[in-house]
């Protein structure tokens, strides 16, 4: 059946140019993720051009979400106070217009985290970022996939991720072979990547940080998801050309992510 909304698709010049505008103010991402992660998700905004900042201390949290650029609450790891601090974080956050990404890693069974992120769902996120099986969850459409792994595929996950958009206001991001960006009324794929990134922690969770990272440079929630998910397949594709496992994969995809040029990521960006 045709589909009844039109996908409209970013031209390459406005992906070029978000990333000349990352490049150019050097974003503050307040960073509250798992403890998996935080070193390559650190490392990945640094090479991407961001300025990290992993501030997820309850007390401290509230304010420096009110000066930062932009957000991450990842609930990988969600300790009790880590979860204090993402709601004090999210509270400033909103109060002070901060836009914020949320990564409802490993909900389903686990009804701690699932509990929680239903909350923040529902406490005006910018942009929900994850996995075909988090998604479904967070729509109410799915039970949850293998610990942080997705049983479902991007294309499953489809309508849940237009009804979460809606329901929500998010940006909805839906992370697997070719990734699905969604407002809930403009549809774009991300296509292109490396199946490599899914070798290395964290391939999903840094990809929330940097969503962050382009949030604070446009009023288009849709184009900031969309321009930071075509900049990390790009550096994918570039350091699984050279990488002869995922060890060495991680090191080139920080190198790339840190030559990638405007012009370089708008002659191989592949959207639909
Ligand atoms: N089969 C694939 N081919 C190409 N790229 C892929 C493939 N699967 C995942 N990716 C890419 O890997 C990155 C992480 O996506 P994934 O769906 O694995 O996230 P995740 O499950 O949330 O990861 P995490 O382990 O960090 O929680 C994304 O950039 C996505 O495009
Ligand atoms: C492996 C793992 N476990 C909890 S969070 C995390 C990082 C990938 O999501
Ligand atoms: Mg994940």
């Amino acid at each position: 059946m045709e589909s009844m909304v039109p996908s409209i698709v970013f031209t390459p010049g406005e992906l070029a140019d978000a990333l000349g505008a990352l490049r150019a103010s050097t974003p503050l991402v307040q960073v509250l993720t798992n403890a998996v992660v935080t070193n390559f998700t650190a490392n990945v905004l640094l090479a991407a051009g961001a300025s990290p900042a992993m501030v997820d201390v309850p007390g401290e949290a509230g304010g420096f979400a009110a000066v930062a650029s932009g957000m991450l609450v990842n609930l990988g790891t969600p300790h009790g106070e880590q979860r204090a601090a993402m709601a004090e974080a999210v509270a400033a956050a909103n109060a002070a217009g901060t836009p914020w990404v949320l990564d409802p890693v490993a909900v389903g069974s686990l009804g701690i985290r699932t509990n929680f992120a239903l909350k923040l769902r529902d406490a005006s996120p910018t942009v929900i970022r994850g996995n075909a099986s988090e998604i479904m969850v967070l729509a109410e459409a799915g039970s949850g996939g293998r610990g942080v792994e997705a049983t479902d595929t991007v294309d499953s996950a489809s309508a849940a991720a237009t009804a979460l958009a809606l329901r929500s206001g998010a940006v909805v991001a839906v992370s697997g072979e070719a990734d699905l960006i969604t407002d809930g009324t403009r549809t774009v794929h991300v296509h292109g990547g490396s199946k490599m990134l899914t070798l290395v922690t964290g391939g999903g969770c840094a990809l929330g940080a940097i969503c962050a990272a382009f949030l604070s440079l446009t009023d288009d929630a849709l184009l900031a998801a969309v321009a930071g998910h075509a900049c990390y397949s790009a550096a994918a594709e570039r350091a699984e050309a050279i990488a002869s496992g995922p060890g060495s994969f991680a090191v080139a995809f920080l190198d790339a992510l840190h030559t990638l040029t405007p012009a370089e990521l708008a002659s191989t960006a592949v959207l639909s």
